[in-house]
């Protein structure tokens, strides 16, 4: 049902609500002028998404976009690898500059090793759940991870459409964060927009993850606050 965008969220975290732009949205003739933007906009963290067009079917940028992007701002890199084997190309990503690096348990062959290897290089950790992913594949590796991000839409592509099929799963997770006790964030991305991200909010997200609907809009800073919660899209 669609929703309005000053409708009053009821939230069941505190935590505040962070604003991560995908930069696949952004125009890529203009990376660093986008990134200033955004910034300056408002936003929290760059989520920068590395796709390899074989774990999902398209190819995006790797660490050399990473490295140059890193001294133009002073947002935290929040770097979700849709790539299989992720393990060889860990390092390269933190030596770039992410802040935190998130991977998917089907990029294997070994998460937990995977999660160990990041926090060994001194970065945060991410596991990435696929809308057809149950939340128990990443039940016995919570100690390790910083965030989980729950995907609304299948990866590979920005523009497509919020699966409100996923609104139990973030339900369930922000159950089981609570539970452990542990300051995990849930991150949710894909199809995030002013009109879908109070149900994210509602079912315990704190991190949204949004291009379409910040890159492509006429005001981004109004973009960001309608997205965060606020009045202004
Ligand atoms: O990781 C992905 C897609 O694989 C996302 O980060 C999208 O890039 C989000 O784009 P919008 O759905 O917000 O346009």
């Amino acid at each position: 049902m669609p929703l309005p965008h000053n409708r009053r969220v009821t939230r069941s975290t505190s935590r505040p609500v962070l604003i991560a732009p995908s930069l696949l949205a952004a125009d890529f003739t203009r990376l660093a002028e986008e990134v200033a933007a955004i910034e300056s906009a408002g936003a929290d963290w760059l989520h920068l998404d590395i796709m390899d067009g074989h774990f999902v079917p398209n190819i995006s940028f790797g660490p050399a976009i990473v490295k140059a992007l890193r001294p133009l701002t002073r947002m935290p890199f929040d770097v979700h690898l849709m790539i299989a084997p992720a393990d060889p190309y860990l390092a390269a990503f933190a030596e770039a500059g992410a802040d935190l690096i998130s991977l998917h348990p089907e990029a294997g062959p070994h998460l937990h090793r995977s999660l160990q290897t990041i926090r060994g290089l001194g970065k945060k950790t991410g596991v990435v759940l696929n809308p057809g992913t149950p939340v128990e594949s990443i039940a016995h590796v919570l100690d390790l991870v910083d965030l989980i991000l729950v995907m609304t839409v299948n990866p590979g592509f920005g523009g497509q459409s919020f699966l409100e099929s996923q609104l139990p799963k973030m339900a369930t997770l922000r159950r089981m964060i609570d539970e452990s006790g542990r300051d995990i964030r849930l991150q949710i991305d894909g199809g995030v927009t002013a009109r879908t991200a109070p149900l994210c909010l509602e079912a315990g997200a704190d991190v949204l993850v949004a291009g379409t609907a910040v890159f492509g809009a006429p005001d981004r800073a109004a973009a960001i606050r309608a997205i965060r919660g606020g009045q202004g899209a």
